[in-house]
């Protein structure tokens, strides 16, 4: 189901953390902004765990917000970026204990939890103690405990932050699967997880909404100003401190220099999403 939220502003200590955020939330939808942007404040507020100071949200067409707080729903399942409960009890002991909390028995729980530990692929690791599970197997347990209460939107801030790698594709995969029969909103700063991940995107910078599109839109902000140049090693330095540089390669004999300019070099190339939501926050807010 869709979220919609409407002129959402937040203020703490007279500090403006959110202002006047709109966004139309479907699909895979993420949440890209530099740190301190607001984005865990506007997910803790969507998930009913932080008041606002004005505006409204809707979950499809009803509104789930009283004057300053949305109300908890089943609806929506938010997972903190620490997913970290009961080191000393088995996953299927957390799920079970989670599940009466909710109303089941430990009976009529049963299936309900080898559906779920299915669905976030741990079956085989059911008996194992919380605290025996990896960063990444925790967080799906953290999934697992949210599909027991069947939310039709899932929220996870930085889901993917401090996976290595094997786990951070497994991981991504399960956010995907989740995102055919979910809303699924997702923060994070690795753009590349974005970009393999979402289908709508919306970009905040100090508690503003810059954009909210899709990616392609996106990718279009850079699409006449990105550009490759080969530079010797030597000349790495006044690159770097001349030019908005959003990647490097090196190879045996130079290195491959990403740039964003506005006055042609070296040859241009096609823009990804990093290169878009750099040259959309280079326009909010020029470095030179
Ligand atoms: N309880 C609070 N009191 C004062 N300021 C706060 C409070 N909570 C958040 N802030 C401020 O609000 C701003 C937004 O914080 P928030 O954590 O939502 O940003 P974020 O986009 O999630 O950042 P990050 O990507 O670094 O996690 C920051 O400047 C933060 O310092």
């Amino acid at each position: 189901m869709d979220i919609y939220i409407e002129g959402l502003t937040k203020v703490i200590k007279k500090k403006q953390i959110l202002s006047d955020v709109t966004l139309s939330i479907s699909g895979v939808y993420g949440l890209l902004g530099p740190n301190g942007a607001g984005k865990t404040t506007l997910m803790k507020i969507l998930a009913g765990l932080l008041e606002f100071s004005a505006g409204r949200v809707l979950l499809g067409e009803e509104l789930i917000s009283t004057g300053t707080r949305v109300k908890r729903t089943d609806h929506i399942g938010y997972l903190p970026q620490d997913f970290m409960i009961y080191p000393e009890l088995k996953m299927y002991e957390v799920l079970e204990h989670i599940a009466i909390l909710q109303g089941e028995t430990p009976t009529s729980c049963q299936s309900k939890i080898k559906d779920v530990v299915e669905q976030v692929n741990l079956s085989e690791h059911i008996n194992k103690k919380m605290r025996e599970l990896s960063g990444g197997m925790r967080r799906r347990v953290g999934i697992a405990q949210l599909l027991l209460r069947k939310p039709s939107v899932l929220i996870f801030d930085e889901p993917t932050a401090g996976l290595d790698i094997r786990e951070r594709v497994r991981f991504r995969n399960l956010l995907k699967q989740l995102g055919k029969r979910h809303t699924v909103i997702i923060s994070s700063h690795i753009v590349e997880d974005i970009e393999f991940l979402c289908t709508k995107i919306g970009i905040i910078e100090n508690g503003r909404v810059l954009f909210e599109g899709e990616p392609e839109e996106l990718k279009k902000k850079a699409a006449h100003c990105t550009y490759e140049i080969n530079v010797s090693f030597a000349e790495l330095d006044e690159i770097m401190a001349t030019k908005e540089v959003v990647q490097m390669s090196e190879e045996p004999s130079h290195v491959v220099v990403r740039v964003l300019s506005d006055k042609p070099i070296g040859q241009r190339v096609s823009p990804r999403l990093m290169d878009g939501y750099l040259a959309l926050l280079k326009e909010a807010a020029p470095l030179e």
